[in-house]
């Protein structure tokens, strides 16, 4: 019964998660007279614990957009709040502070691996960046420790720390690398095509892996990937994006079964078939909360 005495026919709305990352009329221009506008005019909420999809053909914009957020851009015009904070107002050190929350796993991990690195030096590479207790001789031990229960907590062994990372193969790779993302405890991790380099065996396994971890640790995902059959399987929302603008955002279920924008129903042309259970994890999670509010 709710406050006033009246008997509720249906179950509240839940409350919207606090948004983690908030960008306002972001704009980024190119070249000398300004000609190339990367990215235009977006606006775009981001909620603690969603996966938001940022799909879009290539040269579309998702780069730069993603650049800017992370704060590695300065944008023409617009603001990128994280946690309330506009970056643009904080110092390099608060800036620094604030990307550790940030972090980014790319689509060829291994591209950005140093070869002669061994895995132990990859994963613990963020950690002696930013944290000055990992550095110096009495660290190694405790960074070690570190690393082996990063690696475990992606589904490795802690004993492959003295491995190069030729040894290992491209699912095993992408799961270094986002151990590596998570050393620092982010909040929000930007998926940059994460599984595109993958068969699609290993793609699923990596993207139950992210799953998994998502829940486990709360984190946040900004999923970048023009691939929709993907996308349909882990977005909670989708933003799409053309010719640097946002043209359309929404719940992944509704977007992807009926979409409103003319771009988003060509790129969903585009692909030949998508999995019947498009936007499986939007209505997955939506009979959960209806699930948890009629309990
Ligand atoms: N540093 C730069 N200098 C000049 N133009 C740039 C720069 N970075 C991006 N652009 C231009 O901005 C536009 C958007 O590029 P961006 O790389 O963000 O798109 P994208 O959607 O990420 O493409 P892809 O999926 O191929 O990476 C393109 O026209 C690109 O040429």
């Amino acid at each position: 019964m709710s406050t006033d005495g009246t008997t509720p026919t249906s179950a509240p709305e839940a409350a919207p998660a606090p948004v983690i990352l908030e960008l306002v009329g972001l704009r980024k221009e190119f070249g000398t007279r300004h000609s190339n506008v990367a990215v235009d005019d977006v606006s775009l909420d981001v909620h603690e614990n969603e996966t938001l999809a940022l799909v879009g053909e290539s040269g579309c914009g998702k780069t730069t957009l993603t650049r800017l957020l992370l704060g590695l851009l300065e944008p023409t015009a617009g603001s990128v709040r994280f946690d309330g904070q506009d970056l643009a107002s904080l110092s390099a050190a608060q800036l620094r502070r604030i990307r550790r929350q940030m972090q980014v796993v790319l689509q060829d991990p291994y591209s950005s691996m140093n070869p002669r690195m061994r895995i132990t030096d990859i994963v613990a590479e963020p950690l002696l960046t930013h944290d000055p207790e990992a550095r110096g001789r009495r660290a190694r031990a405790r960074n070690r420790e570190r690393v082996g229960e990063l690696l475990e907590a992606v589904g490795l062994d802690a004993a492959i720390q003295d491995r190069y990372p030729h040894e290992f193969s491209g699912g095993q790779r992408q799961r270094v690398s986002i151990a590596r993302a998570l050393a620092l405890h982010p909040r929000l991790l930007v998926l940059d095509e994460p599984t595109s380099a993958l068969d699609v065996r290993v793609q699923a396994t990596v993207l139950d892996l992210l799953a998994e971890l998502q829940q486990r640790l709360g984190l946040t995902y900004l999923f970048v990937s023009h691939n929709l059959a993907v996308v349909a399987q882990v977005a909670d929302r989708v933003a799409v994006m053309s010719e640097g603008r946002l043209v359309e955002v929404g719940e992944a279920a509704a977007v992807l079964r009926d979409p409103q924008h003319p771009y988003t129903r060509r790129l969903l042309d585009a692909v030949p078939v998508l999995d019947p259970r498009r936007g499986r994890r939007a209505a997955e999670r939506a009979a959960a909360t209806a699930g948890a509010q009629s309990r």
